[in-house]
């Protein structure tokens, strides 16, 4: 099987909200570039404004569409046109929570079937327990992620990633495992793909300025 994602490689999410000083499309544009020069072998967007900015990285783009509101808990691509826009941008690969909480939208086995059959796309499943990932690889996602471990009401943040759903998820999921969500270091990076993933994708500790000033000021103040 040939994945558009490389074997082993390193993911940036080049992402910042409407309150973030780098929101915009020019800058998600140079943070792509900059994380292909440092060796990212693919870049993860929200939006089709964005995933046809980082396209100018030339790389695999993993393209979401965050839609917030106040009934729906998921707001990570929750239906079939918030897929199609990304598509039509340019996205390669379409990442969407796949687990089973309610949305405004259709189901994720049904999501992920007509994104593959009718975009022609890869489907990167977002889940947060070992569960969610065995169904979404049963549904005919082509990767499975640890995207939500941590941010579901179900499932406990740590202050470190899931490591322990990644190896839990490469016992038992043959499709690749990707490990995304608070891999705030090289070494983690590192310990995850030791821990079975097929990739990492790292998105604030790469991309976000503000968290990281705010990691340094913390112990630079002892705040
Ligand atoms: C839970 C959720 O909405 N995660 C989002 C998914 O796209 C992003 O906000 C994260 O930055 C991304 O997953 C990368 O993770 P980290 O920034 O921890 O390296």
């Amino acid at each position: 099987m040939n994945y558009k994602l490389p074997k082993g490689s390193l993911i940036v999410s080049c992402q910042a909200r409407a309150d973030n000083p780098l929101h915009g499309s020019v800058f998600m544009a140079a943070m792509a570039l900059a994380a292909r020069d440092g060796g990212a072998a693919g870049i993860r967007a929200n939006g089709a404004e964005d995933v046809k900015a980082v396209k100018a990285a030339g790389l695999p783009v993993i393209g979401i569409n965050k839609v917030f509101s106040d009934a729906y808990p998921v707001y990570i691509t929750p239906n079939f046109d918030s897929a199609r826009v990304l598509v039509e941008a340019g996205a390669d690969i379409i990442a969407l929570d796949c687990t089973p909480r309610s949305r405004d939208g259709e189901a994720p086995e049904i999501l992920i079937r007509r994104i593959r059959d009718e975009l022609g796309a890869e489907v990167f499943a977002d889940i947060s327990t070992l569960e969610e990932g065995i169904a979404a690889e049963q549904w005919g996602a082509t990767y499975i992620s640890t995207t939500l471990a941590g941010y579901t009401e179900y499932t406990t943040k740590t202050p470190g990633p899931d490591l322990d759903l990644v190896r839990a998820l490469a016992a038992r999921v043959k499709a690749p495992i990707v490990a995304e969500g608070r891999y705030n270091t090289p070494e983690l990076a590192r310990a995850a793909i030791d821990a079975g993933a097929y990739a990492v994708v790292v998105g604030t500790m790469i991309t976000n300025p503000r968290e990281i000033t705010k990691v340094f000021a913390k112990e630079v103040l002892g705040a």
